[in-house]
């Protein structure tokens, strides 16, 4: 496992942003699509798949499973399915890299399979908590050998005798939710997974599209049940992945930021459970017009045409964590700006993602003279004063994205240039990044 080389980037002040961009196709959609067409009968075409590192790792270990997985000279990507059931043991090893959601979904796929599957990650993800996925998948049957409280690198022993299951979900997580119904895929019988709080539905919509029966019902204390019927026939589709809001959230906070900016950003996926970013900004007094809204291939999408402005503090209510769980670092950068306090409720599961976001964005803040305070019960509470903050900081990153990018959006505004650590992890899942934000106007480069 080899690290790669840490790229200090520095952001700069800059004037009013303009343009109009797409940015690259969503994680979570990408992900699903390579890994369902590998157990499709058929071919599976793919447009606008987010060629980031995740989701390249996710390709690689879906060819190591015995399906095809290749991009074309046109950019398309075409997966021929091994069918379900029909995945077959890799020889070696699977490194899922930085990705929670591959490494996750993959462990449910494999896991009603007879095969044997190893799985393992980078200095991040290895020490992110499986136990959340190994516990209902022994129930349902599979065997695992992993480190001590249940992190990669980890051994799948997988059986095609697993057994339905009813589930509910201790934490709002849709890894888990979609690691259950994976599992209950290749089992015969129904198999449900309940959530208190929704979360991302893309498991369920895209399995329906590939041919499967996948219900949900609301229970009398207001929780969803969601039933997959195992075993179905699933057939190659085609599939247009609309662009990730989880990155076009930062040109976004970037035009806001700037006075005098008009941005357009196209094909943005508007899933109702994701969009909680947008449902806050626009209660900051955020200026973002939602044009041109339609479906593609299942999923509703819209363009985003924000101009920037003045913003105002706000309580973000724990219940809408789901739908904006990525988001938190982004929404604190643009709280840092707003006039007033915003108080950020029920964040837990930030600290588990590739980094302690939690302490990560904290620490971040401070340092570029920004006052906040963590909550013992995981609240996060920026003093906006209505000026930018001083910045003038090296911001550490911890081998996470969605860090490095929410600084460098800072920099964007700050008195004095903000230097993020490294920006090497950007490449998971915004490739482009720099290049795409300098092209609306932003300064950033080497530090
Ligand atoms: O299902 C998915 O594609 C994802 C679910 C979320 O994780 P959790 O399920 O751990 O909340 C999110 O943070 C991640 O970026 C992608
Ligand atoms: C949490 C994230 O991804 P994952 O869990 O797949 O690593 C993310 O992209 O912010």
């Amino acid at each position: 496992m080899s690290l790669p080389q840490a790229r200090p980037l520095r952001s700069a002040a800059t004037g009013a942003l303009s343009g109009t961009l797409r940015v690259p196709g969503d994680k979570s959609i990408s992900h699903r699509s390579l890994m369902f067409g590998a157990v499709a009968v058929g071919e599976t075409v793919i447009h606008g798949l987010l060629e980031g590192e995740d989701v390249l790792n996710t390709a690689a270990a879906m060819r190591a499973l015995g399906a095809q997985a290749e991009r074309g000279a046109d950019g398309v990507w075409r997966v021929r399915g091994a069918g379900l059931g029909g995945l077959a043991e890799p020889a070696g090893v699977l490194d899922m890299g930085n990705s929670g959601t591959a490494a996750r979904l993959l462990i449910g796929l494999v896991a009603s399979h007879p095969i044997t599957t190893f799985f393992t990650g980078d200095a991040s993800l290895v020490k992110r908590p499986m136990m959340r996925v190994i516990t209902p998948l022994e129930r349902m049957g599979a065997s695992f050998v992993s480190r001590a409280g249940g992190r990669l690198p980890l051994a799948v022993v997988g059986t095609d005798q697993t057994v339905p299951f009813t589930y509910r979900l201790p934490v709002a997580s849709a890894q888990v939710k979609s690691a259950v119904l994976l599992c209950g895929l290749n089992t015969a019988g129904v198999t449900t997974v309940i959530e208190s709080e929704p979360t991302r539905d893309h498991t369920e919509l895209m399995l329906r599209h590939f041919g499967a029966t996948v219900t949900t019902e609301r229970l009398e204390d207001g929780a969803l049940a969601v039933s997959v019927t195992g075993q179905p026939e699933l057939t190659g589709r085609e599939i247009f992945v609309p662009a990730d809001p989880s990155s076009a959230a930062f040109p976004l906070v970037a035009a806001l930021l700037r006075p005098g900016s008009e941005v357009l950003l196209r094909d943005v996926g508007m899933n109702p459970r994701r969009t909680g970013l947008y449902d806050t900004l626009l209660e900051m007094g955020a200026d973002i017009g939602f044009e041109n809204r339609r479906n593609l291939a299942g999923e509703p999408v819209a363009d985003l045409r924000v101009r920037g402005g003045e913003l105002k503090g706000v309580v973000v209510p724990p219940d809408r964590a789901p739908s904006m769980i990525d988001e938190y670092p982004i929404l604190a950068v643009a709280a840092s700006f707003a006039q007033g306090t915003t108080v950020m409720l029920g964040l837990k599961e930030l600290r588990v993602k590739e980094s302690d976001r939690l302490a990560m964005v904290a620490e971040g803040l401070t340092r570029c003279g920004v006052r906040v305070e963590v909550g013992a019960d995981d609240s996060l509470t920026v003093y906006g004063t209505g000026r930018p903050p001083q910045g003038g900081a090296t911001v550490a990153t911890a081998m996470d994205h969605r860090i490095a990018m929410s600084f460098l959006v800072m920099g964007m505004g700050t008195a004095e240039p903000v230097q993020v650590d490294d920006g090497a992890f950007i490449d998971t899942s915004f490739p482009g990044f720099t290049t795409v934000m300098n092209g609306l106007g932003a300064r950033i480069g080497a530090a």
